[in-house]
């Protein structure tokens, strides 16, 4: 759920279910796949790819709609095109003539891209561990078969045979040369793995003259940038640093909410229709966790606005909020919309949500979403940035004076580094920058100085983040009250102890919880 200033369009519409630009790569690929052509191809965006030059394949697979993916992402930094592995993009099935074989396609394309996208840099670490000479000059082709290849023999098990198919593929867009110098390479690989002997990045390893450190070693073996995993390594004990590097690489769990909290109907249409659905263990009453998105997102639940997907971490910060009905409640940075449509549930019907938001075209998911569930009569939405509506810019009164309305609840769900949904955005660990974290934290600041200015007395102040780190959460908070000495951190007394802080903090963890990572503080300011 990370967005901001950095952040890409979201993989789909997670709340309605409906494919966005995001998902339409694999269209044309499959398409050709059916008419049997791949050379012509063209880019997501309908222009014809200049480079690479296209591969002369007679049939697309999806081990070659994968290859031609990897490859656009580093020659143009496509990043923002990966799929979660468990999104789906309902069009994909369009124009071939037998869908189920095309998603079955797209599906395992989608996840060779974002399997390879997330183990990068322990992939790029062995293939330089087994090579006699140096892969970073290798042509991009050659170095994404090699990645490929290596993730299906290394990180899925995937038998020898697969070394194969990737030879094949080289053979078939005509880079001879290069398939026999990934023939030798992936064989190197597959007898490691026979004898046991597949380069390990431990400490003291790799370059005699320059071993890796222990947090290297880390970071090469659970493929995250050094930056991030130094920082970890600085406020989590060994053992919570390794699991949560593990949390971040295996399949992520997804989950829903039943518009208007009806999970019980909701489980059992899921289970009739062959998708499993057992109840959330933090939110029984509104979220379901589910096996078999693939299926869920074909369906019809989620165009008609049956549930939305959304993770149970998202849910708690809601509960955190904890909106009555017949409040007035002000979402600052409500788009795409999760948090604030749950909110609007909670109320049964009862008080108003001002959703705001810089981003006019997020913001109309959040309309669309409200529409499809029923809740546009308590939800308005209004494209601003939360400094200007603060200003009172476009809003004046009777009097011709601006005219800044002050709520019962704020909720302040602050653009942030995102780095507690690593596990569900395979590409985020290497977007994000230290830069960027500095940034954030300065932004998050003026977000917060604002939106307590537009609580009543007596009212609460949530700020959230998906971040799990400190600088964007505790020690925020922590300076906030410093700055603001008329708001109080409150005691969530009506929230589990597992998913609090000893300080009282709203904290979720991936490797603790098995959710995405969240923080939420809850602020109340004194009434005066
Ligand atoms: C974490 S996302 C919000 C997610 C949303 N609360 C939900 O649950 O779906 C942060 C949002 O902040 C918005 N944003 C960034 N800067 C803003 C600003 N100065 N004022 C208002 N919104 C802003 C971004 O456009 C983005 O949609």
């Amino acid at each position: 759920m990370l967005c901001g200033p950095w952040q890409s369009p979201r993989h789909f519409d997670a709340l309605s279910g409906r494919a966005t630009q995001s998902a339409r790569w694999l269209l044309p690929l499959i398409r050709r796949a059916y008419s049997g052509n791949v050379s012509a191809a063209s880019t997501s965006s309908g222009k014809a790819a200049a480079t690479p030059r296209q591969p002369q394949q007679r049939f697309a697979t999806a081990r070659s709609i994968a290859l031609q993916q990897l490859v656009r992402i580093e020659q143009e930094g496509a990043f923002s095109n990966l799929l979660s592995e468990d999104s789906q993009d309902t069009d994909s099935s369009r124009g071939v003539r037998d869908p189920t074989a095309g998603l079955l396609m797209a599906k395992k394309a989608t996840a060779l891209v974002a399997g390879v996208t997330r183990w990068r840099l322990y992939l790029d670490w062995l293939m330089e561990m087994i090579a006699t000479g140096p892969t970073k000059r290798t042509r991009p082709h050659v170095r994404q078969v090699l990645r490929l290849g290596a993730y299906e023999l290394v990180i899925l098990k995937e038998p020898p045979y697969v070394a194969n198919e990737y030879i094949n593929l080289l053979k078939d867009i005509r880079k001879k040369e290069a398939a026999n110098f990934v023939n030798a390479m992936l064989r190197k690989v597959t007898r490691a793995i026979e004898a046991g002997q597949l380069p390990e990045p431990v400490e003291g390893a790799g370059d005699a003259s320059t071993p890796l450190t222990a947090v290297q070693a880390l970071s090469i073996r659970h493929s995250h940038p050094l930056w991030m995993v130094k920082r970890w390594a600085d406020h989590f004990s060994p053992e919570d640093l390794t699991a949560l590097l593990e949390a971040n690489n295996r399949k992520p769990q997804y989950a829903v909410r039943a518009a208007g909290g009806d999970t019980a109907a909701l489980q059992t249409e899921l289970q009739d229709a062959g998708i499993e659905a057992v109840a959330s263990l933090f939110l029984p009453g509104d979220f379901l966790q589910v096996e078999g998105m693939q299926q869920l997102l074909m369906g019809p639940w989620l165009r008609n606005g049956r549930c939305s997907v959304q993770d149970e971490a998202a849910g708690l910060v809601v509960a955190l909020l904890d909106p009555q009905p017949g409040e007035a409640i002000l979402d600052c940075c409500a788009a795409p919309g999760g948090k604030a449509l749950f909110a609007a549930s909670r109320m049964r019907g009862l008080g108003s949500l001002l959703a705001l938001d810089i981003n006019e075209a997020r913001l109309d998911l959040v309309r669309n979403t409200a529409l499809l569930q029923g809740l546009t009569h308590m939800i308005r939405t209004q494209a601003t940035s939360l400094q200007d509506y603060l200003a009172g810019r476009g809003t004046v009164d009777v009097t011709g004076s601006p005219a800044v309305q002050l709520f019962d609840r704020v909720l302040l769900d602050a653009p942030c580094s995102g780095t507690g949904v690593l596990g569900k955005r395979a590409d985020l660990r290497w977007r994000r920058t230290p830069e960027q974290l500095l940034e954030l934290v300065q932004l998050q600041v003026t977000l917060l100085d604002a939106a307590a200015q537009l609580v009543k007395p007596g009212g609460v102040l949530v700020y959230s983040t998906c971040s799990i780190e400190p600088d964007e959460n505790e020690q925020q908070i922590l300076a906030f009250l410093q700055r603001w000495p008329n708001f109080a951190l409150q005691q969530p007394e009506h929230l589990s102890p597992s998913v609090l802080s000893t300080q009282g903090f709203l904290k979720m963890l991936p490797h603790v919880h098995g959710t995405d990572g969240a923080f939420g503080a809850s602020l109340r300011r004194h009434a005066e």
